[in-house]
Protein backbone atom coordinates (compact mmCIF):
# COMPACT_ATOMS: atom_id res chain seq x y z
CA UNK A 1 0.00 0.00 0.00
CA UNK A 2 1.53 3.16 -0.95
CA UNK A 3 1.87 5.91 1.86
CA UNK A 4 -0.95 9.07 1.60
CA UNK A 5 -0.66 12.45 2.90
CA UNK A 6 -3.65 12.80 5.99
CA UNK A 7 -5.36 16.61 6.08
CA UNK A 8 -3.33 17.91 9.23
CA UNK A 9 0.19 16.30 7.80
CA UNK A 10 1.81 20.06 7.66
CA UNK A 11 1.13 20.18 11.47
CA UNK A 12 1.94 17.99 14.50
CA UNK A 13 5.07 19.27 15.86
CA UNK A 14 4.25 17.66 19.09
CA UNK A 15 5.11 14.03 17.51
CA UNK A 16 8.75 15.01 16.94
CA UNK A 17 9.32 17.47 19.76
CA UNK A 18 11.21 15.71 22.86
CA UNK A 19 13.88 16.67 25.62
CA UNK A 20 14.46 12.70 25.50
CA UNK A 21 17.42 11.76 23.22
CA UNK A 22 16.09 8.23 22.49
CA UNK A 23 12.94 9.59 21.13
CA UNK A 24 12.82 8.67 17.56
CA UNK A 25 12.82 12.34 15.95
CA UNK A 26 16.22 12.83 17.83
CA UNK A 27 17.94 9.35 17.56
CA UNK A 28 17.53 9.36 13.90
CA UNK A 29 19.55 12.54 13.77
CA UNK A 30 22.52 11.25 16.30
CA UNK A 31 22.40 7.77 14.55
CA UNK A 32 22.73 9.40 10.84
CA UNK A 33 25.95 11.77 12.26
CA UNK A 34 27.82 8.67 13.42
CA UNK A 35 26.65 6.79 10.73
CA UNK A 36 28.10 9.85 8.39
CA UNK A 37 31.35 9.35 10.12
CA UNK A 38 31.41 5.79 9.29
CA UNK A 39 31.65 6.33 5.84
CA UNK A 40 27.86 4.60 5.64
CA UNK A 41 25.24 7.55 4.57
CA UNK A 42 27.43 10.39 3.16
CA UNK A 43 26.39 12.17 -0.16
CA UNK A 44 22.57 12.23 1.02
CA UNK A 45 22.98 8.13 0.04
CA UNK A 46 21.29 5.95 2.99
CA UNK A 47 19.48 6.69 6.35
CA UNK A 48 17.66 5.16 9.24
CA UNK A 49 14.04 5.14 10.11
CA UNK A 50 12.90 3.79 13.19
CA UNK A 51 9.20 2.92 14.78
CA UNK A 52 7.77 3.91 18.40
CA UNK A 53 3.79 2.68 18.76
CA UNK A 54 2.06 3.32 15.82
CA UNK A 55 4.19 5.76 14.25
CA UNK A 56 7.07 5.59 12.18
CA UNK A 57 9.46 8.36 11.61
CA UNK A 58 11.43 8.62 8.51
CA UNK A 59 14.23 11.22 6.96
CA UNK A 60 13.69 13.24 4.00
CA UNK A 61 14.92 12.23 0.70
CA UNK A 62 17.89 13.78 -0.53
CA UNK A 63 19.50 15.69 2.51
CA UNK A 64 22.84 15.33 4.16
CA UNK A 65 21.50 13.25 6.46
CA UNK A 66 24.54 13.78 8.85
CA UNK A 67 22.97 17.36 9.60
CA UNK A 68 19.44 16.78 9.66
CA UNK A 69 17.52 18.07 12.37
CA UNK A 70 14.41 16.58 14.26
CA UNK A 71 11.95 19.51 12.76
CA UNK A 72 12.88 17.90 9.44
CA UNK A 73 11.52 13.98 10.10
CA UNK A 74 8.68 12.82 8.65
CA UNK A 75 5.68 10.80 10.57
CA UNK A 76 3.78 7.93 8.93
CA UNK A 77 1.06 6.13 10.66
CA UNK A 78 1.94 2.42 10.30
CA UNK A 79 -1.84 1.33 10.39
CA UNK A 80 -2.96 3.41 7.31
CA UNK A 81 -0.11 4.59 5.75
CA UNK A 82 -1.05 7.95 6.13
CA UNK A 83 1.35 10.73 7.34
CA UNK A 84 0.83 12.30 10.44
CA UNK A 85 3.71 14.68 9.95
CA UNK A 86 5.10 16.15 6.57
CA UNK A 87 7.50 18.94 6.59
CA UNK A 88 6.90 21.49 3.78
CA UNK A 89 9.47 21.60 0.64
CA UNK A 90 10.39 17.92 1.60
CA UNK A 91 10.05 14.74 0.74
CA UNK A 92 9.59 11.61 2.11
CA UNK A 93 12.90 8.94 2.05
CA UNK A 94 12.99 6.99 -1.07
CA UNK A 95 14.01 3.90 1.56
CA UNK A 96 10.46 4.38 2.94
CA UNK A 97 8.93 1.47 0.92
CA UNK A 98 11.74 -0.91 1.86
CA UNK A 99 11.71 0.58 5.36
CA UNK A 100 8.36 -0.55 5.65
CA UNK A 101 8.90 -4.00 4.63
CA UNK A 102 11.02 -4.44 7.21
CA UNK A 103 8.68 -2.66 9.87
CA UNK A 104 5.44 -4.62 8.12
CA UNK A 105 7.99 -7.87 9.64
CA UNK A 106 8.44 -6.61 13.41
CA UNK A 107 11.29 -4.77 13.16
CA UNK A 108 11.30 -1.24 14.87
CA UNK A 109 14.59 0.28 13.06
CA UNK A 110 15.57 -0.10 9.72
CA UNK A 111 19.40 1.03 8.79
CA UNK A 112 20.52 1.67 4.70
CA UNK A 113 24.08 2.08 4.76
CA UNK A 114 26.21 2.61 1.24
CA UNK A 115 28.88 1.05 3.38
CA UNK A 116 32.08 0.52 0.44
CA UNK A 117 32.37 -2.47 1.98
CA UNK A 118 28.64 -3.95 1.58
CA UNK A 119 29.27 -2.81 -1.91
CA UNK A 120 32.65 -4.76 -2.18
CA UNK A 121 30.91 -8.10 -0.77
CA UNK A 122 28.64 -7.80 -3.68
CA UNK A 123 30.84 -7.55 -6.06
CA UNK A 124 33.14 -10.42 -5.18
CA UNK A 125 30.28 -12.93 -4.55
CA UNK A 126 29.59 -11.93 -8.55
CA UNK A 127 33.13 -12.31 -9.57
CA UNK A 128 33.14 -15.46 -7.66
CA UNK A 129 30.39 -16.79 -9.28
CA UNK A 130 31.68 -15.69 -13.00
CA UNK A 131 34.65 -17.51 -11.90
CA UNK A 132 33.09 -20.65 -11.82
CA UNK A 133 30.56 -20.05 -14.38
CA UNK A 134 27.57 -19.73 -12.41
CA UNK A 135 24.83 -17.06 -12.51
CA UNK A 136 25.58 -14.74 -9.86
CA UNK A 137 21.87 -13.59 -9.20
CA UNK A 138 20.71 -14.96 -6.51
CA UNK A 139 23.64 -15.83 -4.87
CA UNK A 140 24.20 -15.33 -0.54
CA UNK A 141 27.15 -13.80 0.82
CA UNK A 142 28.18 -16.51 3.41
CA UNK A 143 30.98 -16.49 5.79
CA UNK A 144 31.39 -18.88 8.55
CA UNK A 145 33.47 -19.24 11.86
CA UNK A 146 34.68 -15.67 12.63
CA UNK A 147 33.37 -14.69 16.52
CA UNK A 148 31.46 -11.96 15.45
CA UNK A 149 28.80 -13.57 13.47
CA UNK A 150 27.66 -14.16 17.11
CA UNK A 151 26.21 -10.47 17.21
CA UNK A 152 23.37 -11.19 14.61
CA UNK A 153 20.30 -12.94 15.94
CA UNK A 154 19.57 -16.37 14.67
CA UNK A 155 16.13 -15.54 12.68
CA UNK A 156 12.82 -13.71 13.46
CA UNK A 157 10.97 -15.66 16.29
CA UNK A 158 14.02 -17.91 17.45
CA UNK A 159 15.60 -16.81 20.71
CA UNK A 160 19.46 -16.48 20.93
CA UNK A 161 21.68 -15.34 18.78
CA UNK A 162 23.88 -17.14 16.00
CA UNK A 163 26.94 -19.09 17.29
CA UNK A 164 30.56 -19.21 16.23
CA UNK A 165 30.05 -22.43 13.98
CA UNK A 166 27.18 -21.06 12.35
CA UNK A 167 27.08 -20.00 8.96
CA UNK A 168 25.73 -16.41 8.02
CA UNK A 169 23.75 -16.32 5.08
CA UNK A 170 23.28 -12.49 3.67
CA UNK A 171 20.37 -12.34 0.59
CA UNK A 172 21.81 -10.40 -2.26
CA UNK A 173 19.48 -8.57 -4.99
CA UNK A 174 19.78 -6.24 -8.05
CA UNK A 175 20.21 -3.03 -7.45
CA UNK A 176 17.30 -0.82 -9.38
CA UNK A 177 17.40 2.98 -11.08
CA UNK A 178 15.54 3.93 -8.30
CA UNK A 179 15.41 2.61 -4.51
CA UNK A 180 12.22 2.69 -4.18
CA UNK A 181 12.07 0.08 -7.39
CA UNK A 182 13.65 -2.45 -5.06
CA UNK A 183 10.95 -3.32 -2.73
CA UNK A 184 9.58 -6.28 -4.82
CA UNK A 185 13.10 -8.19 -4.60
CA UNK A 186 13.91 -6.84 -1.17
CA UNK A 187 10.43 -8.68 0.11
CA UNK A 188 11.15 -11.79 -1.91
CA UNK A 189 14.63 -12.09 -0.30
CA UNK A 190 12.51 -11.25 2.98
CA UNK A 191 10.12 -14.40 2.18
CA UNK A 192 13.09 -16.72 1.26
CA UNK A 193 15.23 -16.15 3.48
CA UNK A 194 12.72 -15.00 6.39
CA UNK A 195 15.84 -15.57 9.38
CA UNK A 196 17.47 -12.96 7.44
CA UNK A 197 17.66 -9.44 9.18
CA UNK A 198 19.99 -7.90 6.19
CA UNK A 199 19.70 -7.64 2.65
CA UNK A 200 22.61 -6.51 0.43
CA UNK A 201 22.04 -4.46 -2.44
CA UNK A 202 24.46 -5.41 -5.64
CA UNK A 203 26.41 -2.17 -6.24
CA UNK A 204 24.64 -0.25 -3.76
CA UNK A 205 24.56 -1.06 -0.37
CA UNK A 206 22.43 -2.94 2.69
CA UNK A 207 19.27 -3.03 4.64
CA UNK A 208 19.77 -4.16 8.05
CA UNK A 209 17.15 -4.61 10.93
CA UNK A 210 16.23 -5.14 14.11
CA UNK A 211 13.51 -5.41 16.39
CA UNK A 212 14.67 -2.14 18.18
CA UNK A 213 16.69 0.66 18.12
CA UNK A 214 19.65 -0.95 19.52
CA UNK A 215 19.34 -4.29 18.29
CA UNK A 216 19.74 -2.86 14.54
CA UNK A 217 22.55 -0.65 15.29
CA UNK A 218 24.38 -4.20 16.80
CA UNK A 219 23.75 -5.98 13.89
CA UNK A 220 24.61 -3.05 10.91
CA UNK A 221 27.92 -2.65 13.30
CA UNK A 222 28.47 -6.96 13.14
CA UNK A 223 27.67 -6.61 9.32
CA UNK A 224 29.82 -4.25 8.58
CA UNK A 225 33.03 -5.78 10.44
CA UNK A 226 32.53 -8.79 8.71
CA UNK A 227 31.91 -7.72 5.20
CA UNK A 228 35.21 -5.49 5.66
CA UNK A 229 36.82 -8.65 7.33
CA UNK A 230 35.38 -10.57 3.92
CA UNK A 231 36.87 -7.96 1.80
CA UNK A 232 40.53 -8.22 3.48
CA UNK A 233 40.04 -12.12 3.82
CA UNK A 234 39.94 -12.27 -0.02
CA UNK A 235 42.49 -10.00 -0.87
CA UNK A 236 44.27 -12.56 1.30
CA UNK A 237 43.18 -15.31 -0.14
CA UNK A 238 41.77 -16.63 2.75
CA UNK A 239 38.29 -18.51 2.15
CA UNK A 240 34.98 -17.06 3.82
CA UNK A 241 33.94 -20.45 4.50
CA UNK A 242 35.74 -23.72 5.35
C1 LIG B 1 23.36 9.35 -3.71
S1 LIG B 1 22.05 8.68 -2.86
C2 LIG B 1 20.93 7.93 -3.99
C3 LIG B 1 19.66 7.48 -3.34
C4 LIG B 1 19.89 6.36 -2.35
O1 LIG B 1 20.40 5.31 -2.73
C5 LIG B 1 19.57 6.51 -0.95
O2 LIG B 1 19.76 5.59 -0.18
C6 LIG B 1 19.07 7.79 -0.37
O3 LIG B 1 17.75 7.92 -0.50
P1 LIG B 1 17.00 9.17 0.19
O4 LIG B 1 15.74 9.32 -0.61
O5 LIG B 1 16.76 8.78 1.63
O6 LIG B 1 17.89 10.37 0.12
ZN1 LIG C 1 20.51 3.76 -1.10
Amino acid sequence: MAATESASAGTNDHLITSSDPEHPANHICTLCRSFYNLGWVGGTGGGTSIKRGPHIFIAPSGVQKELMQPHNIFVLEHANRSYLRKPLELKPSACTPLFLAAFDRGAGCCIHTHSQWAVLVTLLVEQEAHAKGEDPMGKCFEIEKIEQIKGIPKGRGKSGMLGFFDKLVVPIIENTAHEEDLTQSLEEAMEKYPDTYAVLVRRHGVYVWGDNVQKAKTQAESMDYLFRLAVEMKRLGLPWVA
